[in-house]
């Protein structure tokens, strides 16, 4: 089955769902986890210098079997060592995964470059031209942080990877209004906390009862992360995921399949996310 895609502001494509090594994975070895999410249905990976697991990354794609043609490699600058450049990082990030070149590269947060943050972003945009990387980007950014690079961007980035679920939703219209703008395609992470990080919220009677009716309607079972997923597909978002179990993995991919959230039920959603703010990872964005 293939997986849809989102068009990049560079004319490249994603996979509109990653599988993240960051999180659970953070300093594990993740090639079972990795191999296993390829052969489950993902085709996208989402890794990072930080994660401190490129190397297993890598292990994980040659495991899986999969052509490295059919697949979709991210990961992130988090940060500059003494003397490094995003190229030298990203060469050492690519000599880890065993990769010539990456899909897409990012900025891994603005905190880490304070002062700096146009310098790097012309590092990335040599990156790209150099053909180290197919598509660069950032993550973490906010509007002001997206303003600064844009100054100095020959090539804008293509992704802004945040965290994104209903409980930020109504804070991040700003943000959204820039992507906009610029052509920027909104990445998430962190999507399915409603779900267990923020459990007994607002919201879990509204995923419930959109679960139900959508399970009604396909006459198969429907879950709560493919509610929330399936929101923030039919919101053009580029979803970064994970997950420790293979029946999961294909479920997530497996969302496609899902019938569509009514415009109602995608307004509900939203309504009743703004009743809470609500964020996870405060420490990888400035604060508010
Ligand atoms: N750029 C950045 O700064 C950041 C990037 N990331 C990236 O995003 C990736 C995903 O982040 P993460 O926040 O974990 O993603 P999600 O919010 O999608 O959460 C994934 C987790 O949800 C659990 N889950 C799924 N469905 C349910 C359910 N119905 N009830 C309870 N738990 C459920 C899974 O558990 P189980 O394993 O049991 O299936 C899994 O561990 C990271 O690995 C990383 O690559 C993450 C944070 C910051
Ligand atoms: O990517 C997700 C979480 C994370 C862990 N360490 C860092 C450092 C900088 C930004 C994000 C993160």
């Amino acid at each position: 089955m293939s997986v849809p895609t989102l068009l990049l502001n560079d004319g490249n494509s994603v996979p509109w769902i990653g599988f993240g090594t960051g999180t659970a994975l953070y300093s594990k070895d993740a090639a079972e986890a990795v191999s296993v999410a390829i052969q489950n249905g993902f085709i996208h990976l989402d890794g990072a210098q930080v994660y401190n697991n490129e190397e297993t990354l890598g292990v994980g794609v040659v495991q899986s079997g999969k052509p490295r043609s059919e697949l979709f490699v991210t990961t992130k600058l988090t940060k500059l060592k003494p003397g490094a450049t995003p190229k030298s990082a990203l060469q050492e990030s690519l000599k880890k995964l065993g990769l010539d070149q990456a899909d897409l590269y990012l900025i891994h947060t603005p905190n880490n470059h304070k002062g700096q943050l146009k310098e790097v972003w012309k590092g990335m945009e040599e990156c790209k031209k150099d053909g180290l990387t197919k598509s660069i980007g950032v993550s973490n950014f906010a509007v002001e942080h997206l303003e600064e690079i844009l100054e100095v961007a020959t090539i804008p980035p293509s992704v802004n990877q945040i965290e994104l679920h209903p409980y930020v939703w109504k804070a991040l219209q700003p943000v959204f209004e820039i992507h906009k703008q610029h052509g920027i395609v909104t990445s998430s992470y962190a999507g399915l906390s409603p779900l267990f990080r923020g459990k007994g919220g607002p919201l879990d009677p509204v995923i419930e009862s959109i679960r139900q009716r959508l399970q009604t309607t396909r006459g198969q079972p429907v879950t709560d992360s493919q509610v929330l997923n399936k929101w923030l597909k039919q919101n053009g978002i580029l979803v970064i995921t994970t997950t420790s179990k293979a029946e999961r993995a294909r479920e997530y991919v497996d969302t496609v399949n899902v019938p569509d959230l009514t415009a109602e039920e995608i307004a509900l959603i939203e309504k009743t996310g703004s009743q809470l703010h609500q964020r996870y990872f405060p420490g990888n964005w400035p604060p508010e």
